[in-house]
């Protein structure tokens, strides 16, 4: 299931998931409280000025005009600028605490997703699309912090309002207290409304617009593809196609908007003119409340009327934290498919040898990947894996880093089986560069380090000559320090395999494990690193994958896999005496090199 489509199942209580999340909000448990305390002094001062505006109409009233003591309205004038100060301390307080302390469970949101993911198995990115992930770690976690920031402060001075305002009011004159429970049920009428016809349409349009970055993010990343193909035409459309589904969504929800818009103005307008009529009318008898009293009323009923109506927005405002607090925990609860037993224990020494006993692997059930695949390395040796597209050789490899458990046989690692053992225990010893040759955003050292962060830049330099890199690298702008990756220096296939080689040296691994890491550099400079690997390997196991068969000619021992199985086995030598797979390759190979260099 898609991360985002999740926020369609409504089948929880609203808050369940809200309520999962307690366990980040708990460590700043002490800040909520303050924060709430002072948001409620501050709704305090907020409505005082009312009570007071009230007490100055009685005052007037039972003086007149001409008669009111001056020092009295000073006074009343004093105390309401009193309760301001109250508010703007109180307010400033509140809002400092709660911001910041959304802000923190947000940072703490945020790594807590990141240092998750870090733990999850490939195959669960492999089914995951980057954009949903990124929806979870970013839009989910900014809502989040939304909801503790702004959402929880709307709530207490709703509740506090409410509260304040009728216990208020029932102090000072129950009948004008129950006469401001007559809009309720209006309320309740607006709010069913906004929840059943507006909602629904602003999720769709919320869904639209995470599919239409979707397609947006997919079709920048692939726009060069796009103009050589020049399918702007057609991509155009179907972004078009994307964006309208959006448009429609959020145009049916502006209707429905704007047929609840009048609604709440009409109910609030009866509601009003109910209040005010029979207030007054109240007010006029001999028995009603006073017109202080009464002003205090009116001035309760504009705050309490109209938030009243509002409490749909902040519903909504809730349903969307919640669904956000669901695909978060979802995300946190989801187990990683290969993980260390609690008990695990770690490799006591480096890896001196490598097994595969009748391997067997899928990725889908009943389309075998792998099939009864046998092999042995021990120190000092190099394996080499050749064969067609499609037979298993990444797959192989993903085996032997233990991104995947295999579906039977195992795999053995000083004599003890791979998935017994703790992972990193295992993979502090390995030295990988994969097909992509992947660089992060930073300096050309700071790639090389990612393994080992301590190393010198002598040690990576070193790395970087073994790597055949060190000389394109001294002729970067800033050398070691220029900026590579997404946001810097566009650097060329070969040159990112030639750092992801020298990534993989400086770690100065028990195993190396090469998938196609030559690929894209040209022979001779390949040739050039493979000299310098030859030193480097020994007292090493290598394992290296590749369709260039010079690449493995020299290994000790090469395995030709064809649609998962072993076909044929042996030195280059023997594969080419047996004349099967191997030798037709080399054969064909070989021809191209010699018609190349003619
Ligand atoms: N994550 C995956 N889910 C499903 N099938 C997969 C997955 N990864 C690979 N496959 C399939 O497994 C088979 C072996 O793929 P693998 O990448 O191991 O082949 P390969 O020999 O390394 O190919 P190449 O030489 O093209 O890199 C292919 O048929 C591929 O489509």
């Amino acid at each position: 299931m898609r991360v985002q489509d999740q926020e369609h199942d409504q089948s929880s209580s609203l808050g369940t998931y809200l309520w999962k999340i307690f366990p980040f909000v708990a460590p700043y448990k002490a800040r909520i409280g303050t924060g709430l305390a002072l948001n409620a002094m501050a709704r305090l001062f907020d409505l005082l000025p009312m009570v007071i505006i009230g007490l100055v109409v009685d005052a007037i009233t039972r003086q007149g005009v001409v008669g009111v003591d001056t020092d009295v309205l000073i006074w009343f004038g004093l105390a309401i600028l009193g309760t301001y100060l109250g508010l703007a301390v109180f307010q400033s307080l509140s809002d400092y605490c709660l911001d910041s302390m959304a802000q923190l469970v947000r940072h703490d949101l945020r790594l807590a997703i990141y240092g998750h993911m870090q733990r999850l198995d490939a195959g669960f990115f492999e089914e995951r699309q980057t954009g949903d992930l990124l929806a979870v770690a970013s839009n989910d976690v900014d809502n989040l912090e939304n909801f503790f920031s702004d959402v929880t402060t709307s709530m207490v001075r709703l509740v506090i309002t409410f509260v304040g305002v009728y216990g208020f009011l029932f102090w000072l004159d129950w009948r004008l207290a129950l006469l401001l429970l007559a809009p309720l049920p209006f309320a309740v009428i607006a709010v069913r409304f906004f929840a059943t016809r507006v909602q629904p349409q602003y999720r769709k349009a919320r869904q639209a617009v995470g599919e239409i970055n979707s397609v947006l993010e997919n079709n920048i990343r692939g726009i060069g593809v796009i103009q050589a193909f020049t399918a702007e035409q057609e991509q155009l459309g179907l972004v078009s196609r994307r964006s309208k589904e959006y448009v429609d969504a959020a145009i049916t929800a502006a209707k429905e908007r704007a047929k609840f818009i009048p609604l709440i103005y009409m109910v609030a307008g009866v509601a009003f003119a109910l209040l005010i009529t029979v207030g007054a009318g109240m007010t006029a008898t001999e028995s009603g409340p006073s017109l202080g009293n009464f002003t205090t009323f009116i001035l309760f009923a504009v705050r309490l009327v109209l938030p009243l109506f509002v409490f749909g927005m902040l519903i909504n405002q809730i349903q969307r934290s919640e669904a956000s607090a669901r695909r978060i925990s979802q995300f946190l609860s989801t187990q990683p498919r290969v993980m260390d037993s609690p008990d695990a224990p770690g490799l006591d020494a480096e890896p001196t040898s490598i097994a595969f006993h009748e391997v067997g692997f899928e990725y889908l059930p009943g389309k075998p990947v792998l099939r009864a695949v046998n092999f042995q390395l021990n120190q000092g040796h190099v394996l080499g894996i050749v064969g067609p597209t499609g037979a298993g050789k990444s797959t192989l490899v993903k085996l032997l880093l233990r991104y995947y458990d295999p579906r039977s046989g195992e795999v053995m690692v000083n004599g003890r089986s791979l998935s017994t053992l703790r992972l990193q225990s295992f993979r502090r010893h390995v030295g990988y560069v994969s097909q992509e040759a992947f660089l992060f955003f930073g300096t050309v050292a700071e790639n090389i380090r990612l393994g080992s962060p301590n190393a010198d830049l002598a040690a990576v330099r070193h790395a970087a000559h073994i790597a055949g890199a060190d000389e394109f690298i001294e002729q970067l702008p800033q050398g070691y320090e220029t900026l590579i990756g997404e946001r810097g220096m566009k650097i060329s296939g070969g040159q990112r395999q030639r750092i992801s080689l020298a990534r993989a040296v400086l770690r100065d691994p028990a195993l190396i494990v090469l998938d196609e890491a030559t690929s894209a550099v040209d022979t001779r400079t390949e040739e050039l690193i493979q000299a310098n690997l030859q030193r480097f390997k020994q007292g090493r196991m290598t394992v290296a994958v590749a369709h260039r068969l010079s690449t493995i000619r020299h290994c000790d021992e090469i395995l030709v896999l064809v649609e998962g199985t072993i076909a044929e086995r042996g030195t280059h030598e023997s594969l080419l005496e047996e004349g099967g797979v191997y030798a037709g390759l080399w054969r064909v190979q070989s021809g191209e090199m010699d018609n190349k260099g003619n």
